[in-house]
């Protein structure tokens, strides 16, 4: 067996995350894919021929761009001998293919990899309802026109009532809860007040509008260029002038009257893409690269669906566990921003003594994890959450804002609707 190799970040792009408005946004998710691709590839100092694979996270693929992954990769220029597949796992997709890409750079089989996460939550399908599809086959079975003509008689209203894939998707397919229920569950479980999740989300919006205004996101979001000419070059979701007398008046979305979570503290629908280069030390000195930083670990966990929003805590915590260090030690997290109760949730469980105890089994409560340095310029609240992406946006602004920060160590983290969630670490290139 060979020894495990080290694997590095080399660098990394997000195209501009879009709110979805109603109808389908400018881009696929193949196109957001190309957009942010291009660029990042023209960039690099190595040939295209230097990549081994193509690996691309996305939760809603298109009929039209089945693998995603390879279709990218073609219009890319990768060439046809390149191989490239699409990963599903829900929100933790555009980690997985990071996570692949280091699994496989760590045993020595590539050295790299451009693992991405693309989604176009604006151009979720509509299903339709069975009974209107079980009519379409017969319509289709049909051998005459009269035959035809007479299951005309069978159309059912409710035919052109559409299932809504969006709705569908976000609503776990065991426990029946939305996600944004599942929310609730750990805001009435922590002791998560309307005030507190309110708070965070403003403070969200305030620290995107401020790494906006600075150069935290600089280099990290490239422009994407619609057809019609316009370039969409900022977030668009983010609104500086957040307060809390304004996040006070949005209605509870999940439970009525008394719920906590609003649209003004639940993570955003949008649509976006992002990239990696993940290489190894062979590859980083063969091509001359620098690195920004290294990958030392990651885990995965599986809980309760009805409670996925604590999923960050079961798989982060055994990451600091096996490198025997503490929650201080962590300069800097990205915690994916699902809906801020479930964030504040994941904090006070942390800080919980019987939690840690029952379910981390812990003496005694683990840490408290101090807000200057939890997603420190802002998350998926302001920014939006594009599900097959978020998982690698916050890999890859991680790197960036351990970078700009002088950061030795970070965790990004997400939890992942069905009951899951995922953790990667990163520490400064020695
Ligand atoms: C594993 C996981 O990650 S699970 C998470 C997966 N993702 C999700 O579940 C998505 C969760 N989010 C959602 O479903 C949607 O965003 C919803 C249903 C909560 C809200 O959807 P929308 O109603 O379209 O939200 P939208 O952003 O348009 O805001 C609606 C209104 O709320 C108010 N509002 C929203 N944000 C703010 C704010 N920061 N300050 C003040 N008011 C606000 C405004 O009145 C706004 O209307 P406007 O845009 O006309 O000003």
């Amino acid at each position: 067996m060979t020894e495990p190799q080290r694997v590095f970040l080399v660098d990394g792009a997000r195209t501009p995350f879009l709110k979805a408005r109603g109808t389908p946004g400018p881009f696929t998710p193949v196109d957001l894919a190309v957009q942010c691709g291009r660029p990042l590839l023209a960039r690099q100092p190595f040939a295209r021929e230097a990549l081994d694979l193509v690996i691309l996270g996305c939760v809603n693929v298109m009929a039209d761009e089945m693998n995603p992954a390879r279709v990218a990769a073609l219009r890319l220029g990768l060439g046809e001998r390149m191989v490239a597949f699409t990963m599903q796992i829900n929100c933790g997709s555009g980690m997985q293919s990071i996570d692949t890409a280091y699994r496989y750079i760590r045993s020595g089989s590539h050295d790299m990899i451009l693992a991405g996460g693309a989604e176009a939550l604006s151009h979720t399908p509509l299903i339709l309802r069975q009974s209107a599809a079980e009519w379409l086959g017969r319509l289709g079975a049909a051998r005459s026109p009269m035959d035809k003509l007479k299951l005309l008689g069978d159309v059912r209203p409710d035919f052109f009532k559409p299932v809504i894939g969006l709705e569908r998707g976000l609503t776990d397919p065991i426990t029946e809860l939305g996600m944004g229920q599942t929310a609730e569950i750990l805001a009435h479980r922590f002791g998560i007040t309307r005030e507190m999740a309110d708070e965070y989300a403003m403070q969200s919006h305030h620290r995107l509008a401020a790494a906006q205004k600075g150069d935290a996101l600089k280099g990290e979001v490239v422009p994407a260029f619609g057809p019609d000419g316009t370039v969409y070059d900022h977030d668009d979701g983010v609104r500086p002038d957040s307060d809390m007398a304004g996040l006070a008046k949005p209605k509870p979305v999940f439970e009525k009257p008394y719920g906590k979570v609003t649209a003004g503290n639940s993570s955003q629908i949008t649509d976006g893409a992002s990239w990696l280069i993940v290489a190894s030390e062979k590859a980083i000195n063969l091509h001359g690269l620098e690195p920004i930083a290294e990958i030392t670990d990651s885990e995965w966990a599986g809980l309760d669906p009805a409670v996925m929003g604590l999923g960050p805590v079961l798989s982060s915590t055994p990451i600091v566990q096996r490198h025997g260090l503490s929650i201080e030690d962590v300069d800097l997290w990205e915690l994916n921003e699902a809906f801020a109760a479930q964030v504040l949730a994941c904090v006070a469980a942390w800080d919980h003594h019987d939690f840690c105890r029952e379910v981390l089994g812990f003496d005694a409560a683990f840490g408290r994890i101090d807000r200057e340095r939890l997603n420190v310029d802002g998350g998926a609240i302001s920014l939006g959450h594009p599900v097959g992406t978020s998982g690698n946006r916050i890999v890859l602004h991680l790197a960036n804002a351990m970078n700009k920060r002088g950061a030795k160590r970070g965790i990004a983290t997400e939890c992942i609707g069905g009951g899951l969630g995922g953790a990667m670490m990163l520490e400064a290139v020695q």
